[in-house]
């Protein structure tokens, strides 16, 4: 990273400087050299795209924009994922300190995984492009919502800011500066969150105490030391001053040192020369936050966690924001002060910051030096992940090489392949399946949009929040003796699901079916730590447990008076050790440990994540306790397998389904948690007799009886490649 950060010293960014609002600068550049914009040197992408690493295809669609270096294109994978293809012509690659800068920004947004950051998902090259596959960011920019709205509202602003700030503790804490942090690199998904993308100027810190010297950023969001203090350097402070440039345009209409010419904006800079503008009507705490952020000695800047203790996050804070806010002002009903709260402190958690975050619940408190100690040499190995690396940005490849790629243009390619029209709807049965080929199918075509993030359950763990692209889900960590206790629920399903199709097609009565009584007990909430410690969970009847990473649970009881440690046994017959004990009884070290994180992830959980329907189940305490013994996560769903023989899919989009009785009965959850328990049979015809009725056909998501068939198709698909790769480990052990 040394040598790339040396090397964007000069020919970086190869296009004059554009109007300052947007355009990122490179100090050498400013000789006024005149150059074409790299990008346009980017021709529209063949329709079929064919990555030359590994055979893949992708559907080209729109222009969804163009930045100096790059244009992007939407794009859709053979399973009907789209994503956001960052386009760089190979022709713009000539010179040795452009493939570096490439390399560069490849490397550090790869290594970034994070909610509010966009999510890196690949990367290749074919002869024309090298491809840069991000998670697809539908409601562009706040750049592009700042042109049409000219001023945010405050509750808006702090809506942003918190995700904002989460997102750039988690650069900070991994030693990586963005350094180009403005409202054009701040996108927003289709559920209005935010994700910080554009990696192209970020640079890695390899020790607490180096210094960069770039002059690098965009004009108008630039640190003071960045310009003048090329003696000392600069460090992550710079990314707090442009927090705050981004805080003041959001709530001003445009940048404090805004003006026409960029030497006047550095004129400005330096006499640190800003006002509060006439007429606009601004919180005293927003403007002293924003004088904080702007402070022009670095050291003077609050950290990331003191930023959102300030009052200014004591005002009005919405939950999620609706996206006709692109167009006009939000009106908010109730937004008390309690409800205020409980906003932040989700978003807060969420973004992994403040005082709910996890970092600081379990384990006591983080400091950044920690962080820094344990997470900078992860950067470092994944940096080294050499193999999916476009094979054009290798050293070995010479400026000539590229010079003489032949840009093809669309009109020729669409001649050799047509686009999508030959896709058509495929059966469940033929689903792709994912790339570490486990029998689970990577697509789910009747899940609706994702509800927004803040209610349910939300994964906190920054390491987990998104399984990371190249694995296909993640196993339950480190089980010694991995079993599927009974095929049961799967053949029921299947059995069922044949026996419904049957009914269906023959128009029978489906009225023979029998109401259950919803009991079983389930996941009401859960936070996955397994990046440290393991699965917490809380469940409906109160109970609360850890699934430690080591294969051992503790779960106590809601009146937190007993709990009990189960451990794995390599006994097949009794695979499981379970020990009961009061909280007052005399324990290993090792065990009072577990139990002060086991009561730390509860008391995390009570705070921080949704609480409903406690106490729906009541916990009876003659009765045994139910615990987590498995679970799986994967890209639509995370499941959960409990003692008592409960199957539990959380999908994405919020709605829950948990199997029970051996897969013959169903509880069906939407994302407000109301809920139905049938037998699976009757779920599906209920579903679909209530096609008309839109409160009911809510209830039942997104509507129609083959939806659900097709959810229930889905859990009987995961279950057998759960069940397989489960068998295959036990064998393999
Ligand atoms: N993940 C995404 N989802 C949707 N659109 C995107 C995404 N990433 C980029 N874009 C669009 O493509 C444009 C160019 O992308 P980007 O800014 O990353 O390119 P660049 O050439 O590196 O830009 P810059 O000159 O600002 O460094 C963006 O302004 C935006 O309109």
């Amino acid at each position: 990273m040394e040598d790339l950060e040396n090397h964007r010293m000069q020919d970086v960014r190869p296009h004059p400087p554009p109007p300052p609002e947007t355009a990122p600068v490179e100090k050498d550049n400013q000789a006024g050299k005149q150059k074409e914009r790299a990008s346009s040197l980017c021709k529209t992408p063949p329709s079929l795209i064919r990555s030359k690493n590994n055979g893949a295809e992708f559907h080209r669609g729109m222009l969804l924009g163009e930045g100096g270096f790059a244009r992007c294109f939407e794009v859709e994978d053979e399973n009907g994922d789209v994503y956001a293809a960052k386009t760089v012509a190979k022709a713009s690659l000539t010179s040795t300190k452009t493939r570096n800068k490439l390399l560069g920004e490849i490397k550090v947004h790869q290594s970034m995984d994070h909610p509010n950051i966009v999510k890196f998902i690949e990367c290749f090259e074919d002869n024309q492009n090298v491809y840069i596959l991000l998670e697809m960011c539908s409601n562009k920019t706040l750049m592009d919502m700042h042109r049409r709205r000219k001023r945010f509202t405050e509750p808006e602003a702090r809506y942003f800011m918190i995700q904002i700030l989460g997102a750039v503790k988690y650069m900070h804490s991994r030693r990586v500066i963005h350094r180009d942090l403005k409202l054009g690199n701040i996108f927003l998904d289709e559920n209005m969150h935010v994700k910080i993308g554009d990696f192209g100027l970020a640079a890695l810190l390899l020790s607490d105490s180096e210094r960069k010297k770039t002059i690098c950023g965009t004009p108008n969001y630039i640190a003071p030391e960045v310009l003048f203090g090329k003696q000392d350097g600069h460090s992550l402070e710079v990314d707090i001053w442009s927090v705050g440039i981004i805080l003041y345009a959001m709530l001003c209409g445009k940048p404090p040192f805004q003006s026409k010419e960029v030497n006047m904006i550095y004129k400005k800079i330096k006499a640190h020369d800003y006002h509060f503008p006439e007429g606009v009507v601004l919180s005293a705490e927003a403007i002293d936050l924003i004088q904080a952020l702007l402070s022009k000695d670095p050291a003077d800047r609050p950290s990331l966690d003191m930023i959102v203790e300030h009052p200014f996050f004591h005002g009005e804070t919405p939950s999620h924001l609706p996206v006709t806010c692109l167009e006009g002002i939000p009106h908010w009903k109730n937004l008390t002060p309690s409800i205020s709260r409980r906003n932040f402190r989700r978003l807060a958690v969420a973004a992994g910051i403040g005082p709910g975050s996890i970092d600081r619940d379990v384990g006591g408190p983080v400091t950044v030096k920690d962080v820094i100690q344990t997470t900078a040499p992860a950067i470092v190995e994944k940096n080294n992940l050499g193999q999916i690396l476009p094979e054009c940005l290798s050293p070995k490849v010479s400026a000539t090489n590229l010079r003489g790629v032949v840009v093809s243009t669309a009109q020729e390619q669409l001649s050799k392949t047509s686009m999508r029209s030959t896709r058509s709807a495929k059966p469940l049965s033929d689903l792709p399946i994912n790339k570490a080929n486990t029998g689970l199918p990577t697509q789910f075509p009747v899940l609706g949009r994702a509800r927004r993030m803040g209610e349910g359950e939300v994964p906190v763990s920054k390491k987990v929040a998104v399984a990371p692209p190249t694995s296909a889900y993640v196993i339950s960590p480190q089980r010694k003796n991995p079993t599927f206790e009974t095929t049961e629920p799967i053949n029921q399903l299947r059995e069922t699901l044949e026996n419904v199709k049957r009914t269906l097609a023959s128009k029978q009565s489906h009225d023979m079916y029998m109401e259950t009584s919803g009991n079983q007990v389930y996941i009401s909430q859960w936070v996955d730590y397994s990046n440290k410690y393991g699965m917490g969970y809380q469940l409906s009847d109160g109970c609360s447990g850890v699934y430690f990473n080591d294969g051992t649970t503790i779960v106590l009881t809601p009146d937190v008076t007993y709990f009990e440690y189960i451990v794995e046994s390599h006994n097949p017959k009794a695979p499981r050790e379970r020990h009961q004990y009061t909280i007052s009884d005399g324990i290993s070290s090792t065990l009072k440990k577990k139990l002060y994180l086991m009561k730390h992830f509860r008391e995390y959980m009570l705070t921080n994540l949704y609480v409903a329907e406690q106490g729906v189940q009541k916990f009876s305490p003659d009765g045994q306790v139910s615990f987590l013994t498995d679970y799986l996560r994967t890209k639509h769903a995370t499941m959960f397998r409990l003692s008592s023989g409960e199957i539990q899919f959380n999908f994405t989009d919020h709605y829950k389904m948990v199997l029970t009785d051996g897969g013959r009965t169903v509880r069906f959850m939407d994302p407000s948690r109301n809920a139905v328990a049938m037998s699976v049979a009757q779920l599906i015809h209920r579903a679909r007799r209530t096609k008309g009725h839109q409160e009911q056909k809510a209830q039942l998501g997104a509507g129609s009886g083959e939806q659900i068939l097709e959810r229930m198709e889905f859990i009987a698909a995961t279950l057998q490649g759960w069940h397989d790769r489960t068998t295959k480990a036990t064998r393999a052990a």
